[in-house]
């Protein structure tokens, strides 16, 4: 059988979007959608989003990292989709859609999505690091030398050796201007480095500015994939109107063998 896809990309954290408004799609099949993202005998994606219908919203988001299972919340995910929708018709400018934690409105312009992300409450400090969940879970630590730190070796670390089976994206960081942060992420799910993580993003500049590191409400990321902005209201109880900007690009389309 000969299966439809879109590939699509956010600051270099790249995904296989499928249109499922007619529920063909087997979402039970982890087999499938790992097959889908591999790099040597598959398309190739750090995750998989299905679009759907929904009753509420303008569509549904349904995402798998690359290991077949579903995820938790994808912030570049989540931009890319709005870019996808917007291709598809189904949005215009401005859009809200349901997502695994719930409703996130967006808005697209020149190819720049800006995500709205859940509120976020608590952010635990540890001795050398934060933890937050920005709609998935992520540690966050300052590291010197960022651009030769080995990733991939210290994230599998924390992410097994700290938080255990069900685990945590682990986000490396380094502060370059007041409001400039180089971030580097272990995701969890894809269990490698990616070139970026829209929800890792959005932990770090909480994160940086609970801990002290900047008092600025609109913090520019530099991922090893492209630049971001998070822009965020503190309140009594957090952290409110989160707001994940960037660019989203559809790469190509195509149709892939998939046995049956
Ligand atoms: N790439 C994502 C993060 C995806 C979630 C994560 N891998 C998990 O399931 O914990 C993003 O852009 O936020």
């Amino acid at each position: 059988m000969l299966l439809n896809f879109f590939k699509y990309q956010g600051t270099g954290n790249d995904f296989v979007m499928i249109d499922n408004r007619k529920e063909f799609f087997p979402k039970e099949n982890v087999g499938l959608v790992s097959f889908l993202c591999d790099r040597r005998f598959g398309i190739g994606a750090d995750g998989l989003i299905l679009l759907e219908n929904d009753e509420d919203t303008d569509f549904k988001m349904v995402y798998y990292n690359s290991d077949g299972r579903q995820g938790t919340m994808c912030g570049n995910g989540g931009r890319c989709i709005v870019a996808f929708a917007h291709y598809l018709g189904v949005v215009d400018q401005n859009t809200s859609f349901m997502a695994v934690d719930g409703l996130h409105n967006a808005t697209i312009a020149n190819g720049i999505v800006s995500l709205e992300m859940q509120n976020v409450g608590e952010i635990k400090e540890k001795s050398n690091s934060l933890f937050l969940n920005t709609g998935s879970p992520h540690h966050v630590q300052l590291v010197d030398g960022l651009k030769d730190f080995d990733v991939r070796k210290e994230g599998a670390k924390l992410r097994y050796g700290l938080y255990g089976e069900k685990g945590s994206n682990i986000n490396f960081v380094d502060q370059t201007a007041e409001d400039t942060f180089n971030v580097r992420t272990y995701e969890r799910g894809v269990e490698d480095e990616t070139f970026s993580c829209g929800t890792g993003v959005t932990a770090v500049a909480l994160a940086m500015y609970h801990s002290g590191k900047t008092n600025r409400d609109l913090v520019k990321i530099v991922t090893p994939g492209g630049n971001l902005q998070v822009k965020f209201r503190s309140n009594a109880n957090g952290y409110d109107q989160i707001w994940l900007t960037g660019p989203a690009k559809l790469v190509f389309k195509g149709e892939i063998n998939v046995e049956s």
